[in-house]
């Protein structure tokens, strides 16, 4: 992906909210945002098995590179040198080269804490993998991760032991496979057969024990699997909803209880979480019309973002419209909460904006193209030096100053003064549960213990922009996440905390007339299964004259 919403190796493992690089577009669904199939077969494709495949495009020994070469950097940010799993054995038999991709990606995201989104597509690239091979490399690498606690329990039963007591390339063995027999349409021999040399080749002494539980698994279909596994509904309904749907048991509870405990629609925003979200670009203002730009790259315009176009297939990266900077890869609720930032009425000079959390430039690319409409300034502060550059290359020839400094201390920094600015944007590290579509990991890597320190950081950020804002000026407060630690309860704590006072504004029209299901306001969350955005919450406050 060419756009500036790219993320990188994360130093503040904060909310990757933005389209992953190797993302395709999706095709778009018509009519209102809906909950997509239940828990029945994803698309998958016949086997074709690698004699029907060829072998073209398999590496040999000789062509591997090592680890570090591809994927790059963890989430440690450390190289992939000391990764310590095995590789396929020369002289073995490996199976079929989207399989081995597969494996070789959700080995890394687990032993080298890569992110799937930066390391698979360098596994394809290095494997010469295209068309069909990568787009079954790509389901079976993502579908894996996003279903794995599910399949692990579905592994462990049929192991007879907890994952956790399998030698680890053998287990990540064992979920690719178990996830073809459950999640896809590949024939059930094809997938053990592949699975048992795939397992040979990675863990010799292995063979027989995974040959066993892969025909163990092969006996039930997925719902057999579901009802033995699963909780009573009726007794643990999270704990149902959590099997069911493959989402950490603490994420639905948080999802639940922000949809009011409505269990029925928190199933229809974990089902909408389980599917690649549609490529959104923004078409800057000043530099591209998005119905425009929908004709021009054959997509749609956004429901409710002025600026959106839904992609309906192909790369992103490759786009005239991105790389000549007349738009941006960017989820249209990212865009929602940007202009909402712009749409609240101020009194008096409007100039001057501050954008505290800028890496790696979305929200400071759209903000930036509209101030070079109205006249108006837009400071960038990023924290993370090569964020900062990003936020740089995103805002190239936009009124956009890039400060890389810390955002808490704005209101005390010389160069953010208190009181000075106009309107101010808080988009706040957070956990990025609002965004789990994207990062098929990143729900299993999260833990609660996320919470303190991210809720910190947001309070202390609000409370220094509205330290920043002039009196009668706005802050907009955005987290990529809807738990309620993280949006009302920061809000409400930072706000506090600031000594500054302020009101809020009514979030809900400050957003485009007719958006369906805001809430009672004043404050709005937006959810991908309601309104087909990341699910992005939004206050807006106004400091008193
Ligand atoms: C949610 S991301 C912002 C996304 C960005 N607004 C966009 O639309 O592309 C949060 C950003 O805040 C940065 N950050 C974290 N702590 C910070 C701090 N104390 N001051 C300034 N930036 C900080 C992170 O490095 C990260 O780039």
């Amino acid at each position: 992906m060419t756009g500036p919403e790219q993320r990188d190796a994360d130093p503040r493992a904060d909310d990757p909210r933005d389209p992953a690089p190797d993302e395709r577009a999706r095709p778009h669904r018509a009519g209102p945002p809906h909950a997509a199939a239940g828990r029945g077969r994803l698309p998958g494709r016949p086997d074709q098995g690698p004699a029907a495949r060829g072998q073209a495009g398999r590496p040999g020994a000789g062509d591997r590179r090592s680890g570090m070469d591809r994927g790059g950097m963890n989430r440690a940010g450390q190289g992939r040198d000391a990764r310590s799993g095995r590789g396929p054995r020369p002289g073995r038999p490996p199976s079929d080269p989207a399989r081995q991709a597969a494996y070789e990606a959700v080995a890394a995201v687990h032993r080298d804490d890569a992110y799937a989104n930066l390391v698979l597509p360098e596994i394809l690239r290095e494997m010469r993998l295209h068309g069909r091979d990568a787009a079954f490399a790509t389901e079976l690498t993502y579908g894996t991760l996003r279903a794995l606690g599910t399949l692990d329990l579905v592994v462990a039963a049929a192991a007879g032991r907890d994952v956790a007591r399998i030698d680890p390339p053998a287990r990540d063995a064992l979920r690719l496979g178990a996830y073809q027999l459950l999640f896809t349409r590949v024939p059930s021999h094809a997938a053990v057969n592949q699975t048992v040399d795939l397992v040979r080749s990675v863990a010799p002494g292995a063979t027989g024990f995974a040959n066993a539980v892969m025909r163990e698994i092969s006996e039930s279909d997925l719902d057999t699997w579901l009802g033995r596994l699963a909780p009573d509904a009726a007794q643990d309904p999270v704990g149902n909803l959590s099997v069911l749907h493959h989402h950490p048991r603490w994420i639905v509870r948080a999802f639940a209880d922000v949809l009011g405990n409505d269990l029925e629609e928190t199933a229809r925003l974990l089902i909408e979480d389980n599917q690649p979200p549609v490529v959104h670009l923004c078409a800057r203002p000043g530099r591209a019309d998005a119905v425009d730009l929908a004709d021009e790259v054959g997509g749609l315009p956004g429901a409710f973002s002025p600026y959106a176009v839904y992609l309906n297939g192909g790369a992103p990266g490759e786009l005239a419209a991105i790389v000549d900077g007349r738009a941006h890869v960017q989820d249209e609720g990212s865009q929602l909460v940007a202009a909402a930032l712009l749409a609240a009425p101020v009194e008096g000079s409007d100039a001057r904006w501050l954008d505290l959390c800028a890496g790696p430039g979305g929200k400071a690319g759209l903000l930036g193209a509209v101030a070079a409409q109205r006249g108006a300034e837009l400071v960038a502060v990023e924290v993370a030096e090569h964020r900062a550059r990003l936020v740089e290359r995103a805002t190239a020839g936009m009124p956009v100053r890039v400060l890389t400094t810390d955002g808490r201390d704005a209101g005390r920094d010389p160069l953010l003064p208190a009181g000075s600015f106009d309107r101010v944007l808080v988009d706040a590290p957070c956990t990025g549960l609002g965004s789990l579509r994207r990062r098929p990991e990143a729900r299993w890597r999260r833990q609660p213990g996320d919470l303190p320190p991210l809720t910190r950081l947001q309070r202390d950020l609000l409370a220094a922009a509205l330290r920043a804002v002039r009196p009668g000026g706005v802050v907009a407060y955005v987290t990529c996440s809807p738990h309620m630690v993280e949006t009302q309860v920061s809000v409400t704590e930072g706000a506090r905390r600031s000594g500054v006072e302020a009101d809020f504004v009514d979030a809900r029209t400050l957003l485009p007339a007719g958006m369906p299901k805001l809430g009672p306001g004043p404050t709005v969350q937006l959810w991908p299964h309601r309104h087909g955005t990341d699910a992005m919450f939004l206050a807006v406050l106004r400091r008193a004259e």
